[in-house]
């Protein structure tokens, strides 16, 4: 296999933390000869860098100690039989001994003449380098670079030209996607070898990463080993795109009933309205709060098919209606807290943002009435950003940004609920510990008022679905699904400088639902 790129992927791609890759490591050396499995590293690196730099005259390779520095050093020597001016800092050598396929690696480089320094180039030489190549730690990092290797990164991200990151940037966290300290490589492209690791895609692994790129070196590692998690393809979310059959009325897509909306806050309840109709539900209707206090419009006139009713209906129509989707909290305010009760004991499906979300942390009570809810098989989506995670965890925000998998794995089992842990790489997890991470998006979604959109279209898709999944698998589904729509939607936009206006995005999504039907 050639190396590809996998944010664009159309099938779920399997992602396997550091236990997990080392096992392949092992397994897929056992069955080849020596050294095979890092000359086959090389040939990829090879072709990557051949393919973001063809004009390249000449590159730098920072190696470090292990093996990531060894793939660095069989590129190094592929580049240098090529032609190619080839320097190779050597950091962190010094007093250790290096593993067998990276003191293979070095003398190989040695033997084809590599030029091997211990020093970094200077000012003038750097101005000269057309290829950066970043070799100096992969998935063995568990600390922060420091020293020598701080100022290899330092120097790697201040050359001009294309900086490619062997296996992951060093700093980065390949299980967790968080940064292990302050010097962190900014790469432009990273080629993630023989497993795609969970930490390139989420927290701070895009913006170290650049484009991403993978290569299996052959060894298709999901035979034998089961996924950490997943990243979500293009596929996923076609999958749940709601059909719409010949006889269908707007029963079969069923109701939404947005509660939130405090005054000052109605537009959100709005926008999560106008989401959920766009992504398939049969009506809409909203129970503002303000609109009890006389602050709401009786009607959205830019959205007159929504239905704007007093918050004192709610309850009976969430009774009377047995297979309505309730999606609660968005522009909440403190008033939303007094519809949980009743939502959490009734809601057919609920969808929990926000203010919802944050009256939960506060209450034990409603805490166990939503893991009672699970228990009795009614599923619950939870769409924290990373600080209301934290509420709901006796944390922090930055504790939860340290190791998001673990965070919405642990408030997923916690909870019993489906927990979609929003920011970049938003991760979907079950309670039994199955994540995905979503590849779709970018920093153009963070505006006010796009998370309201997103839990809205989380509602309207998952009404419109029939009720023939397992709820969990159905609830999963439908939360990547829409996680990847709305990132999606940063695609269909003028440009990639300016925000996405939430009042817009909605617009966009079913743009991008759109182009996955066709
Ligand atoms: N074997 C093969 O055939 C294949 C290998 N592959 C390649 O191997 C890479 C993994 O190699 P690796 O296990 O040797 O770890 P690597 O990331 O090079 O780190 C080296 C050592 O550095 C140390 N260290 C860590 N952090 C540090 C810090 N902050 N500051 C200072 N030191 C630090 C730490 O040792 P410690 O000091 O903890 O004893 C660590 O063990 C993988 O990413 C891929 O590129 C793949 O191509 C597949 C084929
Ligand atoms: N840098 C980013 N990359 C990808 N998605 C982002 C980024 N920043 C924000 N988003 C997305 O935008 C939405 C913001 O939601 P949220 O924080 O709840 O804001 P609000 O409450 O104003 O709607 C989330 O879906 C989040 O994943
Ligand atoms: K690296």
């Amino acid at each position: 296999m050639t190396p590809r790129r996998l944010l664009a992927s159309s099938q779920d791609i399997a992602l396997f933390d550091d236990a997990a890759t080392r096992r392949i490591e092992q397994r897929a050396a056992a069955g080849r000869p020596e050294h095979a499995l890092m000359a086959r590293a090389g040939v990829g690196l090879l072709r990557l860098a051949r393919a973001i730099a063809p004009h390249a005259r000449s590159a730098w390779i920072a190696a470090g100690p292990g093996n990531n520095g060894g793939d660095g050093l069989v590129l190094a020597t592929w580049l240098q039989r090529a032609g190619m001016a080839v320097g190779v800092t050597l950091v962190g050598h010094a007093g250790r001994t290096l593993p067998p396929d990276a003191a293979w690696a070095l003398a190989e480089a040695r033997a084809a003449g590599v030029t091997l320094r211990e020093d970094l180039p200077d000012a003038a030489t750097r101005a000269r380098i057309d290829l950066g190549i970043d070799a100096l730690l992969g998935f063995g990092q568990k600390r922060a670079p420091e020293g020598a290797l701080a100022d290899a990164i330092a120097a790697l991200n201040g050359l001009r030209g294309p900086v490619m990151s062997v296996d992951a940037p060093t700093g980065l966290s390949t299980a967790t996607g968080a940064k292990l300290g302050d010097a962190v490589v900014r790469a432009t492209h990273t080629l993630a070898l023989l497993t795609a690791k969970p930490g390139l895609f989420t927290g701070a692994g895009r913006e170290a990463c650049g484009e991403i790129w993978f290569d299996d070196l052959d060894v298709h590692p999901a035979d034998d080993e089961p996924a950490s998690a997943w990243l979500t393809g293009a596929g996923t979310a076609a999958k749940r795109l709601p059909r719409r059959g010949q006889v269908a009325n707007k029963g079969t897509f069923g109701d939404v009933h947005v509660a939130g909306g405090a005054a000052g806050m109605v537009g959100a309840s709005l926008l999560a309205a106008h989401a959920a109709s766009l992504a398939g539900a049969g009506r809409v209707l909203v129970h503002a709060h303000s609109s009890d206090k006389g602050g709401v419009l009786p009607v959205d006139v830019r959205h007159p098919e929504l239905m704007l009713r007093p918050v004192a209906e709610l309850q009976q129509a969430i009774r009377d209606n047995r297979k309505a989707t309730v999606v609660a909290g968005c522009g909440g305010g403190d008033d939303v807290a007094s519809e949980l009760p009743g939502g959490l004991s009734n809601a057919h499906r609920l969808v929990l943002d926000a203010d919802a979300l944050n009256a939960i942390a506060r209450d034990a009570g409603l805490r166990a009435q939503l893991r009672a809810r699970g228990a009795r098989g009614l599923p619950t989506i939870l769409t924290p950003h990373p600080l209301e995670a934290a509420r709901l965890l006796a944390s922090t925000a930055a504790e939860v940004q340290a190791d998001r998998l673990a965070a919405a794995r642990r408030l997923a089992a916690d909870t019993g609920a489906v927990v979609v842990l929003k920011g970049s790489g938003t991760l979907v997890a079950t309670p039994h510990g199955r994540v995905a991470v979503n590849p779709s998006g970018d920093a153009r979604l963070a505006t006010a008022g796009t998370g309201d959109v997103l839990a809205g279209w989380i509602a309207g898709l998952w009404s419109a679905q029939p009720a023939t999944d397992a709820v969990v698998d159905l609830a999963f589904d439908v939360a990547r699904a829409a996680a990847w729509i709305h990132g999606r939607a940063c695609d269909f936009t003028a440009g990639a400088r300016l925000p996405l206006v939430a009042g817009e995005l909605a617009a966009h999504m079913a743009r991008a639902a759109h182009s996955l039907a066709d």
